[in-house]
Parts: C-alpha cells; sequence; structure tokens
C-alpha cells in the first residue's frame, strides 16, 4: 500500500482465515514464498521495470525497453548471486515477455534433452552464460501443429563433413519462434534430415544465426520479425522472426546426437537411448505452463475480486449505500468459480511438478513404462487450464465492467499476452487429440487385464463404474470426496468407452477417428477435469496448517468441482452418472459455498501476495483506492498532453465551420 487509507480494510476484516498461513499454502513452502515474496519486490521498487508506459510505446520503443530489463535482470541476477530459482521469480516478475524466455525455456532444455554430454558441455557453457543467445526454431509458415509436415531439409555432405541447410519452399521458412526475429545468434533448428538421399524424418540442429562480432545475420540465413501481433503493448515485445536458410552449412556435430547420430561416413544410427526421453523436457515445458496458468488466473481474479469489493451499483431506494457488486449472486456465480479454478491449478501444478521429478528419476533408471500417460496428462492439462485461463481472464474483464475494458485495469493486456498459451507448445484441441488416442489405447486393453496406472488408475475400476449410479441424497452429500470422485471417474469412463464403442462400429480405425473428433476432444477433457478436481481433493485432504486454511481451500475444491458438474451438466446427466434431482442438489450447495466464500473473497486473493507492480492494475490495486487513480491514469494519457487535440484546425474546425467542400459524385 502506498501510505493511504485501505478502502478494503473492512473486506480484509471479515477472513476467517490466517492469510499468511493460506500465503504458504499457496507459494507451495516457507521458502518459495520467501523468495517469491523478497524478489517480488525487488522489482516492484526497481524503476528500469515499471511498465505503466507500456500501452503508448511505439513497437521499437518497446522491443528497446525489453532489451534494457532484460539486461538489467541479467545485471541484478549476477550481481546478487540469485539461485537459478530466484533468476526464475525475478523474470516472471518482471512481467515482460522477450527473448530470454525462450533461451532459457525452450533453447537450454532442448539442449539439454536432446544433446549428448558432449554437446552440453560445449553449448550450455555458452548459453548459461549468455555469450550466445538461442531460440527454438521448429513451426514453419506451412507447419506447426503436424511436426511431421516441416519441410527444412538437413543434407549430410560426406564429403566436407558437413549439413547443409535449407528452405526449399516459402512454406519452409520457419516463421514464429520466439526471440529468433532480432536478438538470437543460435537457434536449435528443427529439420528432416537426409543421408544418402533417405529422409529419416525430422531432427534438431544447434545453427548459428548472426555473427558474434556486429550480430550480422550469417551468409545464407535470411531473418527479421514477423511482425505486430494481438493488442497494444503485450505480446509485441517479443521478436517472434523468420528465417530462411539457403544451403546454409554447419559442421555434423551440431545435429543434437543424444537420440540418433549420423556418423563421418553418413550412416544413420539410432541410439539405444529411448526417444520418449524427449518427452521428459516436454513435460518439463508443460509442468511451468500450467503453473503460469494458475498465476495468470489468479491475476485476473485478484483485480475482478477487489474491484467487485469497492464498485457499487444499485440497492438503495433511500439515497443510502449501495450494493457492493460482489455481493450480486450473479457475480459470485461467475467469479468464484475461477478463484476456485486459479487455486484448483496452483495445486495440479505442484503435483506436475512432483511429477517431473518422478518422471527423471525414472528415465534415469531406464524405466519408461510410466512415460506415456505423464506425456497425455500433461498434454491435457496443459490444454486445459490454458483454455480455461484465457476464458477466465476475458470473464473477469466482463465481470469488471466498462472500467475493465480500460488499458489500465491490467485485464486486457493480460489477455492479450496469455491467450497465445492456448497455441503455443501444441495447439489445444491436438493436444487433447493425443490425450484421446492414449485414452482408447487405455480402454482398448482394458479386457486383456492390462492394470492402468497413474492418471488412468480409475479405468481399473471400469466394471463397478460403468455400473454405478451416485449415491447423493442431499446437498451436503457433494461435499463427500468419494461421492465427488465417482460422478467425476464415472463421467469420464462413460465418454471413453463411449467413443470406444462407436470407434469399434468403423471398419477403418483412422476414419472413425477423424469422424468422432470432436467427441473424443469431449471425452479428453472430462479425464482432465477428473485429474484436476482428484489432485485438489488430495491436497484438501492431506494436512494443511493455519486457522481456517483448510476450511476455505475444502471451500473452493467443492465450487470447482461442482461448478464444472454444472458447467457440462450435459455429460454427466447422458452419462447417467448423476440425476437431474442429484444435479439440483449440487446447485443448491454451490450457492451455500458461495455465501461462505463470500466474506473471504478478497483475503483469498490477498493470499497470492501480488505486488501492485505485478498486477499492473488500477483495479485491482491493494487499497482499493480506484476512483482518484483511474482519474490520475486518464489525464497521464497523451491525448491529454494538450487541451486542444492536435489535427483540430486541420479535421474538427473546417468540419464544424461547415469549410469542407464535397465533390458532388
Ligand atoms: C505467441 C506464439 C509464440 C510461438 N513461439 C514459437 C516458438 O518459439 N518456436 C516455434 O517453433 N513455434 C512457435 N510458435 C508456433 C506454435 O507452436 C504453433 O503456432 C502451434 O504449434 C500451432 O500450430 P499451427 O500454427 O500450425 O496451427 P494449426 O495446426 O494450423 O491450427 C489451425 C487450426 O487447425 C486445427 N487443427 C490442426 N490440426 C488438427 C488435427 N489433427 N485435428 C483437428 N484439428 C486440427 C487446430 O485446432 C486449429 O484450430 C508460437 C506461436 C505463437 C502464437
Amino acid at each position: 500500500m502506498d501510505g493511504g487509507i485501505d478502502h478494503l480494510a473492512d473486506e480484509r476484516s471479515k477472513a476467517e482465515f490466517d492469510v499468511d498461513a493460506m500465503k504458504l499454502v499457496w507459494a507451495g513452502s516457507r521458502h518459495a514464498f520467501d523468495v517469491s515474496n523478497r524478489v517480488s519486490r525487488l522489482v516492484a521498487t526497481d524503476p528500469v521495470f515499471e511498465k505503466r508506459n507500456r500501452a503508448v510505446m511505439s513497437r521499437k520503443e518497446l522491443f528497446k525497453n525489453t532489451l534494457k530489463k532484460s539486461v538489467h535482470a541479467w545485471k541484478i541476477i549476477n550481481e546478487l548471486r540469485l539461485s537459478d530459482e530466484e533468476a526464475i521469480k525475478l523474470r516472471s516478475f518482471m512481467d515482460q515477455p522477450g527473448f530470454l524466455d525462450l533461451h532459457w525455456g525452450m533453447f537450454v532444455p532442448a539442449i539439454k534433452g536432446q544433446g549428448t554430454e558432449e554437446q552440453q558441455k560445449k553449448w550450455l557453457s555458452l548459453a548459461n552464460k549468455l555469450q550466445i543467445i538461442g531460440c527454438y526454431a521448429q513451426t514453419e509458415l506451412g507447419h506447426g501443429s503436424n511436426v511431421q509436415g516441416l519441410e527444412t531439409t538437413a543434407t549430410f555432405d560426406p564429403k566436407t563433413d558437413q549439413f547443409i541447410i535449407h528452405s526449399p519452399t516459402q512454406t519452409s521458412s520457419k516463421f514464429w519462434p520466439g526471440g529468433l526475429g532480432k536478438v538470437s545468434t543460435h537457434a536449435v533448428v528443427y529439420a528432416r534430415l537426409i543421408t544418402n538421399g533417405k529422409d529419416h524424418g525430422v531432427h534438431g540442429f544447434i545453427v548459428q544465426l548472426r555473427s558474434l562480432d556486429d550480430h550480422s545475420p550469417l551468409p545464407g540465413i535470411t531473418v527479421g520479425d514477423i511482425g505486430m501481433k494481438f493488442g497494444n503493448g503485450a505480446y509485441n515485445s517479443m521478436d517472434n522472426g523468420f528465417l530462411m536458410f539457403d544451403h546454409y552449412r554447419i559442421p555434423r556435430d551440431q545435429m543434437l546426437m543424444r537420440l540418433s547420430k549420423v556418423t563421418r561416413e553418413g550412416k544413420y544410427v539410432a541410439s539405444d537411448v529411448p526417444r520418449q526421453l524427449v518427452y521428459g523436457t516436454m513435460v518439463f515445458v508443460r509442468q511451468s505452463i500450467v503453473s503460469n496458468a494458475s498465476n495468470a488466473l489468479a491475476r485476473a481474479v485478484c483485480i475482478a475480486t477487489r474491484y467487485s469489493a469497492v464498485r457499487r451499483q444499485f440497492g438503495s431506494q433511500s439515497g443510502g449505500i449501495e450494493t457492493q457488486v460482489i455481493d450480486y449472486k450473479t457475480q459470485q456465480n461467475r467469479l468464484f468459480p475461477l478463484l476456485a479454478s486459479a487455486y484448483a491449478f496452483r495445486f495440479v501444478g505442484e503435483w506436475l511438478k512432483w511429477l517431473y521429478t518422478d518422471v527423471t528419476q525414472r528415465l534415469e533408471a531406464s524405466d519408461f513404462a510410466t512415460l506415456p500417460e505423464a506425456h497425455a496428462c500433461t498434454a491435457g492439462l496443459k490444454s486445459m487450464t490454458t483454455s480455461a485461463t484465457s476464458d477466465g481472464i476475458e470473464e473477469c474483464r466482463k465481470l469488471c465492467g466498462g472500467h475493465g475494458y480500460l488499458w489500465c485495469s491490467g485485464l486486457p493486456e493480460l489477455f492479450a499476452v496469455y491467450v497465445p498459451a492456448c497455441t503455443y507448445e501444441g495447439d489445444n484441441v491436438v493436444l487433447q487429440l493425443q490425450v484421446a488416442r492414449f485414452l482408447m489405447k487405455t480402454v482398448s486393453q482394458l479386457s486383456s487385464g492390462k492394470v492402468p496406472s497413474g492418471t488412468t488408475a480409475y479405468m481399473g475400476k471400469a466394471k463397478h463404474l460403468l455400473q454405478c449410479s451416485s449415491g447423493v441424497q442431499k446437498a451436503e452429500d457433494w461435499l463427500n470426496p468419494d461421492m465427488v470422485l465417482e460422478a467425476f471417474e464415472a463421467r469420464a469412463l462413460r465418454m471413453a468407452v463411449t467413443c470406444a464403442n462407436n470407434l469399434s462400429k468403423f471398419e477403418n480405425q483412422e476414419q472413425g477417428f477423424s469422424e468422432l473428433l470432436a467427441e473424443l476432444v469431449e471425452a479428453a477433457i472430462a479425464h482432465c477435469q477428473l485429474i484436476v478436481v482428484s489432485k485438489f481433493i488430495d491436497k484438501v485432504e492431506g494436512e494443511i496448517e493455519g486457522r481456517g486454511v483448510k476450511k476455505q481451500l475444502k471451500n473452493l475444491c467443492y465450487i470447482y468441482a461442482l461448478y464444472l458438474l454444472h458447467k457440462h451438466l450435459g455429460d454427466f446427466l447422458r452419462t447417467h452418472s448423476v440425476t437431474p434431482e442429484q444435479a439440483a442438489l449440487a446447485n443448491d450447495q454451490l450457492r451455500s459455498l458461495y455465501s461462505q466464500v463470500r466474506p473471504n473473497a478478497v483475503a483469498l486473493v490477498d493470499a497470492f501476495d501480488y505486488t501492485d507492480h505485478y498486477l499492473g492494475s488500477v483495479l485491482g490495486r491493494y487499497d482499493g483506492n480506484v476512483y482518484p487513480k483511474l482519474f490520475e491514469e486518464a489525464l497521464k494519457d497523451p491525448l491529454n498532453d494538450s487541451v486542444v487535440p492536435d489535427g483540430y484546425r486541420e479535421y474538427i474546425r473546417p468540419l464544424i465551420k461547415q469549410e469542407f467542400r464535397f465533390a458532388k459524385l
């Protein structure tokens, strides 16, 4: 707070739980909270990280500002000797997409996952000191989702012991990679490997793009920025780029050779390390996307909740105080499920971190059994949480009425920056189809006695789940974790089995799959929602410290589950997982839960511990002092630099004075 009155003090005094203890639960541990709290305040008080002026910057100014911030962050990281954990936090609180996101987020992990030990030693020592800056160049103008359709070629030339990288068509131009347009000196480039005239499919290569002396593109390389993207400011700080190769040569040892290699003679050799190892990197990247989803949604919800408590409309006939909009049941019905979703995604993200560690340990012990399941579940959770978060941010904008549309509400920019998460790292529909394929395989193996594991373990109870009917008899039964889980398990399994049965009616399985895409995606989503609900239940059934914290989390957990039930009621009814009467009881329970959350709502978003800098929102200010600050922001707009606008003499005055002469056509 900036020393003034706390307009939300009354709201905060109503909280029925220990907010500081909830902050620890949200952060994951005391240590994680301390790091987050310290680093966010470090960023918030550093004038270089100021971000309020982004909307009025030109593209060039914004780009340069991103360079300045990124380098400043790097200086701080080195001068204060920040740990990796602190450095990641610092970049995230800096809150400006930029080339380093791809360097650390994709380039380095790709080399770690696909490079040999020797390659890692050579390239990571340069990358870790930022002596080279890398990006991840996979997508082409003509192909993104269909990786096998990529056209860039890497042809081995045994005479020179080099690969010739070439873009044979316009559609083979790399298009979209972040950091490529103007900054990256190197890229991991995905291209079709060709040796002795044989195409071995898509492989990764480390390719230098620009001179390390004067930054000019090397001969044979054409590179540039793809242009403005959605929204003002927003993701335009990132230099997404295009790239074309004209018979560009790289040494043979720059092919990433952990999974397969090309010998000096040009022989293609698949290594004995399984290809699934790549999944380990994907699990890592996707678990961080899920964590980011909870952050982004929590930001939007924090803004909408605080503002809904400040904003008053109607309700007083006699000139008395008006109703806070947060007290309208319709507002609660839209806002509280999103608050619950932010917590739900937090906990499933926490679990995914555990899963990544588990997968890594298993890989080290050459145990690949759980990888397909881990891969499917991270793909599905990436898809589900990013879609829900994008929709949720937009709903929060609407929850803030007209002022939510102002740039200074923080919501338009948050939305513009966030929505591409539905597309990058795998289009969300394409990812759900991968989950569906995995589910169909699991269902088909049930009759052979194969026991499903991990997040599909519930399918092992198929006999029971296909026959059972919900035992819910009164509204409070919907607070019973077993009853809630059973309804979600029955719905998910029955949808998957129905899809499998429908598929079996087709002679050609692939043709059947194409026909049933929409149902398959719905079945995959049902499976993913079950995972999130079950991880939330696991969390609230475990040990949680702090006065009243567990109670609040339980409320949110059941809001999340029952809101999903309400939203997808068609699925639950169609699969006979619940009856219409039980669905009505779920709605009764939801209303009661909303009333219980209401006095705690502001404290529940305070527990995110976001600084005003990070939130970047006049509506979501911690002190709730919204109206004077909205005015201040309005007056700062460049249009208000002069009272009479530029253009008055040329356009407005001649119009009013009827001085224009119109030609008769
Ligand atoms: C902000 C941003 C940053 C990016 N950064 C990078 C980067 O750093 N490096 C990089 O290499 N790439 C990057 N990309 C590219 C990104 O990875 C691709 O855009 C993404 O994989 C989607 O592929 P696509 O564009 O080919 O979409 P398409 O596959 O063309 O999708 C178009 C539509 O077709 C549908 N569709 C496609 N295939 C199927 C199918 N089999 N069944 C049913 N429906 C289907 C999709 O659901 C979608 O609705 C970035 C993209 C964005 C927006």
